[in-house]
């Protein structure tokens, strides 16, 4: 699997310690206002149990499983929801927990969602920020790294369902995808 990768980008020391940074910044702006942060599956598993064990106040938890259509490098437009959330959200400060901001249909399609459900207030946290590629506006409001224009696997992001476990987020020999 290892023998994949182009380059790592970022170790999983980086990523602890970008978690911690950014934890200790959301326990200054979530104090007393009980958010509910929301981790989108899959991508954003670990980079979510990182950045909640950095908060040091109150939080609720809660999961959304969203899919782009289609399975290869490329998000081909709407989102699909595959699991809502447990609970209501109107009048509730939401946080939103990805792994990664690319073209930016996923996140516009769900900020726009939760807009629509009448939250107070809806906030971006993301590991990773690829803006070269964006379509849509998204503006995250946390981010880890700023990473180029190339497919980026592991920490969560998937090539085809596959390296999501790598320790560390790592370019993807373009190889490994041109030949399907
Ligand atoms: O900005 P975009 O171009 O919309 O891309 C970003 C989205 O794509 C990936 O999810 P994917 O739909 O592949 O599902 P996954 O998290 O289960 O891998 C990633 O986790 C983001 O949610
Ligand atoms: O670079 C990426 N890698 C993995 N999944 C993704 N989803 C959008 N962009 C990416």
């Amino acid at each position: 699997m290892n023998s994949d990768i182009k380059e790592v980008l970022y170790t999983r020391e980086d990523i602890k310690n970008i978690a911690e940074k950014i934890g200790s910044q959301l326990t200054k702006d979530y104090a007393g206002k009980n958010p509910l942060v929301i981790c989108v599956l899959k991508g954003a598993f670990l980079f979510m149990a990182d950045v909640v064990r950095e908060i040091k106040t109150y939080a609720e938890i809660d999961f959304m499983d969203v899919s782009s259509y289609g399975d290869g490098t490329e998000s081909t437009g709407e989102i699909k929801i595959i699991k809502d959330l447990d609970v209501p959200v109107e009048g509730r400060n939401i946080l939103i927990v990805e792994d990664i901001i690319d073209t930016g249909r996923t996140l516009n399609c769900l900020v726009a969602l939760f807009e629509h459900r009448k939250v107070a207030s809806v906030k971006i946290c993301t590991l990773l920020d690829k803006p070269d590629r964006r379509e849509k506006t998204v503006k995250p409001d946390y981010v880890g790294f700023k990473v180029p224009n190339e497919f980026v696997v592991g920490y969560g992001l998937d090539y085809q369902g596959f390296y999501r476990n790598l320790p560390y987020v790592g370019i993807l020999k373009p190889e490994i995808y041109k030949n399907n």
